[in-house]
């Protein structure tokens, strides 16, 4: 079938005034990394076993059961290619469906590797890397996720046998949610309250055998199961989230991870010198991947709008001539290229995220605990931040596909399903960002005890400007200036942080203050983390980057970000006096412009993210822009028209329609 939209995408890419293949090296953040996506993306793509765009009509079992054949043929795979580390894990990215292969060395390993001690790394690490055994993360329980502190499983020493009892007190106790816990995992880390000698020492991290390794059943004291089904078709379905009861099951001393508090052969407790927040310490690190992953889901969903925009063609002719493309569409520009812009501005500060992961890492192993609050504040409030944008972004770019979009064909159905659990998962993102907060409102109040912020807050030492300054911006082109953009999203979260700051000190306690403030305190830790995605955005732009007219696009994408950020939160650039109403239609004058900038280069920029027609698994979405005959096939493939006459017609339609015909004679 010859379908004229397929020219479109070649006339789009004819228009391009960059260096694509420039830009597809910037976005993975190296040659090396481009080389090696590349190859495991290609290898995914052409196995028949990896194939997804059967998934959202299985059963749960089926869908169940084909994620075990897929993890297995992933770890087979990675076996006789003899991956690295670096390799298997995008393989396993780009087969793009939740298994227990991500809680297994996404958080059983690195929950091991964090808290437990050398020893007992030398024992459970090669059994977890051979998968030898297979294990999981149970930190959340039905009553409680969010408030760790308030977890009621426990984990009471008994010095007689030298053992923990591992014991779940009450219905509410019960792990519940923990990936690859329901049907999969043989081991598990479960989060218990430490009891020796009477005495309750807080929350650790103690290694458990679920199953058995030679018939996969439990163990006695173990009732274990799956929590049930989840929101979508497919999409986080392939997962075991399960729960788990323990009835005083018996485990060795030394199955408690003992890096940060060790329990002695007596029962004597002994605390390192460390923060006892060091036990958190998986979810930081988990956090900090999830912002990654949050540019990678993002970019997918616009990547398919984009494409797809640029196909579909409604009204603009009016004598049945060729129509306007949707991409045209001022309306559509403006709800659509912010988010292109905005996965640009997550990849980077991602990128930065996982450098800072890795000083704070570096530090901490020589006893430098000085930049964990930090840490700690920027993974929780980037994580927060990039997860619910993505996550109305891909609903946003089901609507950009209009009617299309609701279809499962269009991937963004299952896709938004998928990912929505991430504003949940690793911290709610509310709760989150109230711990940034808490970090912004201590270093407002150290300010005045003239101590001097440093890492992602130095701006703040800039106190007395950013308190006064008025923006200087006089006309649009002034908004492309990085010091006038910067200087009002500092202004910004700096008055609104002092405001919070202020305001608690009128209350009787901080608790009380903290607590009826907590909008405010949202709103101002939302403003903090937009001033760090976009001064690394602006860092970015400004360093050498090669390929014709690559840093003039990424320019105008990080301009468009920041912007349209004004436009969004501009109730609050005004009300803190950072810019006046004047300034902000200057800016939205200069949004417009970089939008008609940005519209020549729109397919070209989401083709730099060199995503497979498999990875994306979409019909809108496809590289060569076959939208129609691609739905068309698919529609003829669904199991609905396996038959022509429907099952359920003998019983169901036609003594209805003899009904009917009754009903008409009388
Ligand atoms: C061959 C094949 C290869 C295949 C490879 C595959 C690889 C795949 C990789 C995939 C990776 C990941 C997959 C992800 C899947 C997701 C699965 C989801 C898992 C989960 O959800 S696990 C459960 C997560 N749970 C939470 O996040 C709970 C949220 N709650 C909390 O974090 C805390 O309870 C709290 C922070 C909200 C409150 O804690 P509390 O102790 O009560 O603290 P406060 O009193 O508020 O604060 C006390 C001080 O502590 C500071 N603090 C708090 N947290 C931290 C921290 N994490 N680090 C450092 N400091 C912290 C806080 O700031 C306070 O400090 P202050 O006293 O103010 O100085
Ligand atoms: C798909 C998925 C996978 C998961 N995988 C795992 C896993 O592998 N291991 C594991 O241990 N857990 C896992 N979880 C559990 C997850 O970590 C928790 O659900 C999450 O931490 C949120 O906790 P909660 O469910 O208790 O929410 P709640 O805290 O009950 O949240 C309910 C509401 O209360 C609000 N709220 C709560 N506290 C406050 C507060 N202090 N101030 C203001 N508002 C507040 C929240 O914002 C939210 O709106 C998973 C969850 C999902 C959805």
């Amino acid at each position: 079938m010859v379908v004229a939209s397929v020219d479109n995408l070649a006339d789009e890419r004819s228009k391009a005034q960059f260096d694509v293949g420039a830009m597809k090296i910037v976005w993975a953040g190296s040659k090396h990394v481009f080389d090696v996506t590349d190859r495991m993306a290609r290898i995914v793509a052409s196995d028949p076993e990896f194939r997804k765009d059967n998934r959202t009509t299985l059963g749960r079992k089926e869908l169940f059961k084909n994620t075990l054949r897929k993890m297995a043929h992933v770890v087979k795979r990675a076996n006789e290619l003899r991956l690295t580390e670096e390799e298997a894990s995008k393989l396993r990215f780009f087969v793009d469906e939740p298994g227990y292969l991500d809680l297994h060395w996404g958080m059983f390993v690195p929950a091991i590797k964090g808290q437990g001690t050398e020893e007992q790394q030398e024992k459970w690490l090669p059994l977890a890397s051979r998968m030898e055994i297979i294990g999981c993360y149970a930190q959340t329980e039905l009553g409680h996720g969010s408030n760790v502190q308030g977890l009621e499983t426990t984990a009471t020493f008994d010095p007689k046998t030298d053992e923990f009892i591992i014991h779940s007190p009450s219905l509410t106790s019960y792990k519940w949610w923990p990936g690859g816990l329901g049907k999969v995992s043989t081991h598990v880390v479960v989060y218990a309250r430490l009891v020796s000698g009477g005495q309750e020492h807080g929350i650790y991290g103690f290694i458990v055998q679920l199953r058995s390794l030679d018939d996969h059943t439990p163990l006695p004291g173990i009732i274990i199961g799956d929590i049930g089904t989840k929101f979508g078709s497919g999409a986080y379905n392939t997962m075991d989230n399960g729960f788990v009861c323990f009835n005083r099951v018996r485990i060795p001393r030394n199955h408690m991870l003992m890096r940060f508090c060790q329990v002695t052969r007596e029962g004597n407790v002994c605390l390192s010198d460390v923060p006892k927040q060091m036990v958190y310490g998986t979810m930081v690190y988990v956090r900090q991947t999830i912002v990654s992953d949050a540019s990678w889901a993002l970019s997918r969903a616009v990547c398919i709008a984009v494409r797809y925009s640029a196909i579909r063609r409604q009204f603009g002719s009016q004598d049945r001539g060729i129509e306007t493309q949707v991409l045209d569409y001022k309306t559509q520009q403006s709800r659509l290229f912010p988010l292109l812009a905005s996965a640009y501005a997550f990849r980077f500060v991602g990128e930065w995220l996982k450098w800072l992961y890795a000083d704070v890492t570096e530090r901490l192993q020589a006893n430098d605990f000085s930049t964990l609050p930090e840490a700690h504040a920027c993974t929780a409030g980037l994580k927060s931040l990039t997860t619910s944008v993505t996550a109305d972004a891909i609903e946003e770019c089901r609507k950009l596909c209009g009617g299309h979009g609701y279809l499962c064909s269009s991937g963004l159905p299952e896709l938004f399903a998928v990912y929505v659990p991430a504003c949940t998962y690793e911290g709610d993102n509310v709760v989150l960002l109230l711990q940034v907060a808490r970090f912004l409102v201590k270093t407002v109040s150290r300010l005045a005890a003239g101590k001097k912020p440093v890492g992602t807050t130095t701006y703040m030492g800039n106190a007395e400007h950013l308190m006064q300054c008025k923006s200087s911006a006089s006309s649009p082109e002034d908004w492309l200036k990085p010091s006038v953009v910067l200087e009002a999203f500092e202004a910004r979260a700096f008055r609104l942080a002092v405001a919070c700051a202020r305001d608690i000190s009128k209350f009787s306690t901080p608790e009380a203050g903290f607590a009826e403030l907590s909008i405010d305190l949202v709103e101002a830790a939302i403003a903090h983390c937009e001033v760090i995605v976009v001064s690394r955005f602006i860092e970015k732009v400004q360093q050498d980057i090669p390929g014709d007219g690559v840093k003039e696009q990424l320019q105008i994408l990080c301009f468009i970000y920041a912007l349209h950020l004004i436009h969004k939160h501009s109730g609050e650039f005004l009300s803190t006096g950072c810019i006046t109403p004047e300034q902000a239609t200057l800016a939205n004058e200069q949004l417009r412009t970089l939008y008609g900038q940005v519209r020549p280069n729109a397919v070209s920029l989401v083709d730099a993210f060199n995503y497979t027609d498999h990875y994306l698994g979409s019909a809108l979405g496809r590289y060569d822009g076959n939208v129609y005959a691609t739905l068309y096939a698919q529609a003829l493939r669904d199991p609905l028209n396996d038959t022509v006459v429907p099952d359920g017609y003998e019983e169901f339609i036609r003594p209805v329609l003899k009904q009917t015909m009754r009903l008409s004679r009388l």
